[in-house]
């Protein structure tokens, strides 16, 4: 009954009046239409052509302002081509016929600006299309201004999206082009109000088709996610359009369109405030195979460059040289995840000054002993344990307190030495205080002695040092107990004494806290080469103290990049509280999008995460949305579904899938060899669809998989039960339940992201812990 009311709501289809005349004229007349677009961009192509041209001639005059001018055109016409070359198939996707407005004002983009009906604008149940506007990718102006598509991130495609029977708005006729380049294949429309009768141009507005959402549901799906611009509801719409201001958070159960929004927004904010956003959008997706899932959509929408989507186990490349894309068992994932981790990594960095150096000897230093004003003068163990103590007080990094360590050694030599006392009048004390120092630095004893007793300390080094469980068990002492330091410190073992070897996903974000309580230290600057342009001016000489050029500010800002204008956090519920820290130290002037489904959560302590995501987002005030149909499973899996989500987590509400398919999920029961029945299953669903075939197994059982199904068809994917997070197939097999919700304190919820994965078909194989029913339905799955 909920999927009939989300229907209704969403999607008024076609009614009886069509028939193939007159679908083959509505064809017509928007092939009509497109084929007027096509000379009209043909022309801005010639324009963009004759720009480039003219360009690079002007650049043969070669003085510096009209080089400046070169490239400016150049690189205006460059972008202007490539936007058209690429968006030139399948641009033009929407037409809405619309009712005279309440006023006459028209927007930038040539459309009337009133999103009601005049008064008068409908008479006895009569009305006039008052205007028709043609939707697209991008937006095209004939040379007269009249638009011709209108982009569907501007204001006036807003009712295209947003307008539904209960609010039509101005909308008569919502209509979906389905063209492939320069053919227009077919149309299908939506009545927004059934009970008008309405004209256009004097002849009754024909409707056809059976609506347009449930043709794009109803197509196979490929390993890579559509965009769906041409079919965005209204819930979704506010979500995609809502104002960019502090954090926005969407909250949706699956299939109802998280990702797909998250990425239309993206797109969307770029086109409404391109300046602000060249700080850069980063969109933080839980796994890399979600990234290879939805990276295509963004170019689909002719937005990429400035968006940046990377895997959580990828986040810190840039900082610590660190991805990955391994899991540790649930028990180490959940140490490593989970805030206590910060304070032992605190006692971490400043224990890892102490620690046995690669090749070095095993223990730091025990005494300094260096020649002064011709006397030695030494320092002994508790002396240098007290230095080391005030310098390392507070909490600044580890690594930026090297130089007030090194002046406090100094200090002490120089007090020891007796130069305080040898002195009295200050300007020859600082004198011989500064030839004093000198010598002592530039003694190799010294340089060696403060490399070994301060040794700059890398994130990787720090991570390599916690592999030892005695040293661990000091640095974790009341925080985790004797198991937990066990474990995380069998797990580091992977690690050199470098800290040099693979890495798990939750490793990355340890590495990037270490770097932040290390710090980078300031290396000596690279000599700059010199700019010809400011050889050519002299700038060079009037301003030797500039440190450096604008563009060398511009490299090395792009290169540092940690701080973007935007975050999005795709299934946000999976963040751990360590992973949270990670993401907002990136975000920390950001407006942010926060998509999630607590159902879903893979992580075992939901809220010590919500803790850690509260302080990401500080105080800054959040807006909260909800999704609340199911677009991707058909009703009678996201039934199948709900009883697991009933045992995950009691009382939350499925969303209402919707649509049908009538065909029941089936359950089988594996046979002493699990791998024949899988491979078994999986035959069987080849023959039966078109499209994709997700297997999700328990993680144990990866490896194994992929050796049952070898060979079969590129149309089949062996996923862990962790990886199958926001992916969809046209079918999938589940195999194994009970041990897929065994596997970690979260499995319930892991196994409920497995059953909704599919679109059309949903095969459940019991293996030796289901305890199978006489109809083979698991006992986890029974009412
Ligand atoms: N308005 C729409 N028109 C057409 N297809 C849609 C629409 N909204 C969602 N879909 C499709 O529904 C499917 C599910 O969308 P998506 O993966 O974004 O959902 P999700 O909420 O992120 O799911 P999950 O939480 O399970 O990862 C996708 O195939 C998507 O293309």
């Amino acid at each position: 009954m909920a999927a009939q009311n989300a229907t209704d709501a969403h999607v008024a289809s076609g009614m009886a009046m069509e028939s193939e005349g007159v679908r083959d004229r509505e064809i017509g007349a928007e092939q009509h239409h497109l084929d007027r677009v096509y000379r009209r961009l043909e022309e801005k192509i010639h324009e963009a052509e004759f720009l480039m041209d003219d360009a690079a001639k002007r650049g043969q005059v070669g003085t510096p302002g009209a080089l400046a001018e070169r490239d400016a055109q150049v690189f205006r016409a460059g972008v202007h081509l490539n936007r058209l070359n690429n968006e030139f198939e399948d641009f033009l996707f929407g037409r809405i016929d619309l009712l005279l407005g309440k006023d006459g004002k028209k927007g930038p983009d040539g459309a009337y600006t009133s999103v009601e009906p005049a008064d008068d604008a409908v008479r006895e149940d009569r009305a006039d299309i008052a205007e028709t506007l043609h939707i697209g990718r991008i937006g095209v102006l004939d040379a007269d201004y009249t638009p011709l598509v209108i982009d569907w991130r501007a204001p006036a495609a807003a009712p295209f999206y947003r307008a539904t029977p209960v609010a039509p708005g101005r909308v008569v006729r919502r209509r979906v082009i389905r063209s492939k380049g320069r053919k227009v294949l077919g149309v299908e429309d939506d009545l927004l109000r059934p009970e008008l009768t309405a004209t256009l141009d004097g002849t009754a507005l024909p409707v056809v088709g059976d609506g347009a959402l449930m043709a794009a549901l109803g197509q196979a799906r490929s390993h890579t996610m559509r965009d769906i611009v041409s079919s965005i509801q209204a819930e979704q719409d506010l979500v995609i359009r809502a104002p960019a201001a502090s954090v926005t958070e969407v909250e949706g159960g699956p299939g109802t369109g998280k990702t797909a929004v998250a990425l239309h927004r993206a797109a969307y904010l770029l086109y409404q405030d391109r300046r602000r956003y060249a700080g850069g959008i980063l969109i933080v997706s839980p796994t890399p195979l979600l990234v290879a899932y939805t990276e295509g959509v963004l170019p689909s929408l002719g937005e990429e460059g400035q968006v940046a989507i990377r895997a959580v186990g990828s986040l810190a490349e840039d900082a610590a040289g660190a991805s990955a894309d391994t899991y540790d068992e649930p028990a180490v994932a959940r140490i490593k995840g989970s805030s206590r981790m910060l304070k032992v990594l605190r006692k971490a960095v400043r224990g890892a000054l102490d620690a046995p150096r690669p090749g070095g000897p095993a223990g730091p230093p025990e005494r300094l002993r260096v020649v002064a004003f011709g006397a030695r003068v030494e320092l002994d163990a508790d002396e240098l344990r007290r230095i080391r103590n005030a310098a390392l007080g507070g909490t600044a990094p580890v690594n930026l307190l090297r130089p007030r360590a090194r002046r406090l050694i100094l200090d002490a030599l120089w007090s020891k030495s007796g130069g305080p006392k040898r002195y009295t009048d200050p300007e020859l004390a600082a004198e011989a205080r500064s030839a004093f120092d000198e010598d002592i630095t530039t003694e190799d004893v010294f340089i060696d002695f403060l490399d070994a007793w301060w040794p700059e300390l890398t994130p990787r080094r720090v991570l390599g040092c916690m592999s030892d469980d005695r040293r661990l068990s000091r640095w974790a002492r009341r925080v985790l107990n004797p198991r937990e330091v066990r474990q995380l410190a069998r797990s580091l073992a992977r690690l050199d004494e470098r800290g040099n070897g693979p890495l798990s996903v939750h490793d990355v974000a340890l590495l990037d806290e270490l770097e932040t309580l290390l710090g980078v230290p300031a290396r000596p600057r690279k000599p700059r080469e010199l700019d010809p342009l400011d050889q050519l001016t002299g700038l060079e000489e009037l301003m030797p103290s500039r440190a450096e050029s604008r563009r060398e500010r511009a490299e090395r800002l792009a290169e540092e990049r940690r701080d973007y204008a935007h975050v999005i956090v795709d299934e946000a519920q999976d963040l751990t509280p360590m992973q949270w820290r990670m993401v907002g130290r990136r975000g920390r002037h950001a407006t942010w999008t926060i998509v999630g489904d607590p159902a879903q959560s893979s992580w075992s302590d939901p809220d010590e995460a919500a803790a850690a995501r509260d302080e990401a987002l500080g105080t800054r005030p959040r807006r909260r949305f909800r999704l609340t149909v199911n677009y991707r499973n058909p009703a009678e899996i996201a039934e199948l579904a709900s009883k697991v989500l009933a045992l995950a987590m009691p009382g939350m509400e499925s969303p209402a899938a919707v649509r049908s398919t009538g065909v029941e999920p089936r359950f089988a029961v594996a046979g002493a060899d699990l791998g024949a029945s899988v491979r078994g299953e999986v035959e069987h669903l080849l023959a039966d669809v078109e499209g994709t075939i997700g297997v999700v197994v328990p993680m144990g059982r990866r490896a194994e998989a992929r050796g049952w199904l070898e060979g079969l068809s590129g149309r089949v994917v062996v996923l862990g039960s962790l990886e199958a997070k926001g992916l969809e197939y046209d079918a999938t097999v589940v195999v194994s339940p009970a041990e897929i919700a065994d596997e970690s304190p979260a499995g319930l919820r892991v196994l409920y992201v497995a059953l909704t994965r599919a679109t059309q078909r949903l095969t459940v194989l019991s293996g030796e812990r289901d305890d199978p029913d006489e109809l083979g339905v698991p006992d986890l799955l029974r009412d």
